[in-house]
């Protein structure tokens, strides 16, 4: 064939395949258009341009385009929280290498903190998001003939087609971030109600008014405490898990809180265990005083008026006389109801009863006003309020909250406190254990063992009643090992003493009873005796008679 008819023929083929091949593509697109929804559509025609816009930057040597956001220190009068956040999770950003850094302490941090200069710039990464912080200061100026106070912001600059990710996600990152840094850095604080000082600088209404606040330096942590290691491990996972389960609270329909018992003597750690479950969540302790609090509502108040992720204590509870019975507050409210004038005399007298006053002090008369005036302005705290607030409608109110009651006598509380559910954990703090003198000797003498002393010393411990307290007291009297434990063994054979003494003295009244059992009964009888001859020899002829038979 002539060339030319065959190059003609090849372009008639290549024609007609590039003609067949359009014609399907365009049958195919419509095809994709009726079956294919819009934002699918969409979302592949951007992905691709934006693809295809990335190959011409980087074939070009172009940067993709940038964009800044501008995060000032102030938003109309009030903080930025943003600001702040970022000047709080910068500080962990900041490169190592950095030649000049800030350096601060405010008398409420635990620790130093560096921060940025002027015009320090530092890198971030999120999600494969490159980011780039800067912050800017302007410094006052006063000589236009108008102050000009300091300025400060931060600048963010990223991606301009990350924006999104920057602000719905990376930005409350930082936020949540700078929140935990500074619980970490956070010093404990503790809220009282006569306390004249208010440190809350967390810019919440830690007090609300009803609360005084000082820094908690109280140095009780889980490993300084002498207790029992399995239950020492169950208070804390029980922690643990009481504060990673909001959802799971939600879920079951109960309120977020959690209530602890902690009974034992007085000496045993009950409230050193407080101060170690504060230090270890980081949570905020209100120190509730009952004797304070004149009414519910006062009470109601009060509690109101405490933040979220706290612990709310009241101390020997067994001591408030309002608490012992709640028969009688019921009795009381009953009564209440009714339109009897003579009311306000059952209440006066009911409190009369349980309070301390004798008849003939001095203080009698103005306590007796005290009490009447009480009931006459309604005034009542009962032990029905405070259940109420720990589980009826207004527990509720508020995350995050444990409840710590403590006693030295679990036995005198109402059962209404101590029913399941309402206190979720009973912690027994009991007598020093060989394992809790481990714990004690290591705290305060840095030993884990003594040849000589050590199993003396544990030995002893199991067989007498000891405190924790006692323990550490004569610990702390040397600082020589030797002479500090020997004092210890000193204390123990006091208790030994002490207990032989004890146990004497109840032999001899069981015999002296038994004595005087004897004589009764002889009496009854008809017999008649020389009365301390039958309490003192009479035992000894009945043990006789005993042996005989
Ligand atoms: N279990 C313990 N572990 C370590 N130290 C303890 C323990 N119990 C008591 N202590 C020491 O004794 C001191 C007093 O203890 P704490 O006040 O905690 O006792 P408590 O049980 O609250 O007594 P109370 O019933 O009288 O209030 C503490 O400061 C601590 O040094
Ligand atoms: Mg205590």
């Amino acid at each position: 064939m002539h060339p030319l008819w065959e190059m003609k023929s090849m372009a008639g083929n290549v024609f007609s395949a590039y003609a067949s091949v359009a014609t399907s593509v365009m049958l195919l697109r419509s095809l994709a258009n009726d079956i294919v929804p819009e934002p699918v559509k969409s979302f592949f025609h951007k992905a691709f341009s934006r693809f295809f816009k990335h190959l011409v930057d980087r074939f070009l040597g172009r940067k993709p385009s940038q964009m800044t956001m501008v995060v000032d220190e102030q938003t109309g009068i009030a903080r930025n929280q943003i600001y702040d956040a970022a000047e709080v999770y910068l500080r962990t950003r900041i490169n190592p290498d950095a030649e000049r850094l800030k350096v601060n302490k405010s008398p409420k941090q635990k620790s130093i903190t560096l921060s940025m200069v002027k015009d320090q710039a530092v890198e971030d990464e999120f999600r494969g998001v490159d980011l780039k912080w800067q912050f800017v200061l302007v410094e006052a100026d006063g000589q236009k003939g108008r102050f000009q106070p300091e300025k400060r912001w931060f600048e963010l600059t990223f991606e301009k087609s990350k924006k999104n990710i920057v602000v719905d996600e990376y930005l409350p990152f930082v936020l949540a971030k700078a929140q935990e840094i500074r619980d970490d850095d956070r010093a404990v604080k503790l809220f009282t109600r006569d306390c004249p000082f208010d440190d809350d600088d967390d810019g919440g209404n830690g007090g609300g008014g009803y609360w005084g606040c000082v820094n908690l330096d109280h140095p009780a942590t889980f490993e300084k405490l002498a207790m029992d290691p399995d239950l020492k491990l169950a208070v804390i996972e029980d922690l643990d898990r009481f504060v990673r389960r909001k959802d799971y609270y939600k879920k079951v329909g109960k309120a977020w809180k959690r209530g602890y018992l902690l009974y034992g003597p007085p000496g045993t750690g009950k409230s050193s265990l407080v101060a170690a479950m504060a230090n270890y969540l980081k949570f905020n302790v209100y120190d509730l005083e009952l004797s304070n609090l004149y009414s519910n509502s006062e009470l109601r108040r009060m509690l109101l008026c405490t933040n979220n992720r706290s612990i709310i204590v009241i101390e020997d509870i067994d001591c408030s006389s309002q608490f012992h019975d709640r028969d009688r507050d019921k009795e009381i409210e009953a009564e209440a109801d009714t339109d009897d004038p003579s009311n306000s005399n059952t209440k006066v007298v009911f409190e009369y009863e349980n309070s301390n006053i004798r008849k003939n002090d001095f203080s009698y008369y103005a306590s007796l006003c005290l009490i009447y005036l009480k009931y006459w302005l309604c005034l009542q705290l009962t032990l029905s309020g405070l259940l109420n607030f720990i589980d009826g409608l207004w527990s509720t109110c508020g995350d995050e909250r444990i409840i710590i009651f403590t006693t030295n006598h679990r036995e005198k509380l109402d059962p209404a406190l101590l029913r399941p559910g309402r206190m979720d954990m009973h912690i027994h703090m009991g007598y020093c254990t060989p394992a809790g003198f481990d714990v004690l000797a290591l705290n305060y003498l840095d030993i884990n063992d003594h040849p000589v002393f050590f199993p003396v010393i544990k030995d002893m411990i199991e067989q007498f009643e000891i405190t924790p307290a006692e323990i550490a007291e004569h610990l702390m009297r040397s600082e020589d090992v030797d002479l500090a434990l020997q004092g210890v063994v000193d204390l123990l054979k006091e208790k030994k003493a002490k207990q032989e003494e004890l146990n004497m003295v109840e032999s001899d009244a069981k015999e002296m009873k038994f004595g005087r059992d004897v004589v009764k009964s002889g009496k009854e009888k008809g017999k008649k005796g020389n009365f301390w001859e039958s309490v003192i020899k009479f035992p000894r002829q009945q043990g006789k008679e005993n042996t005989n038979m």
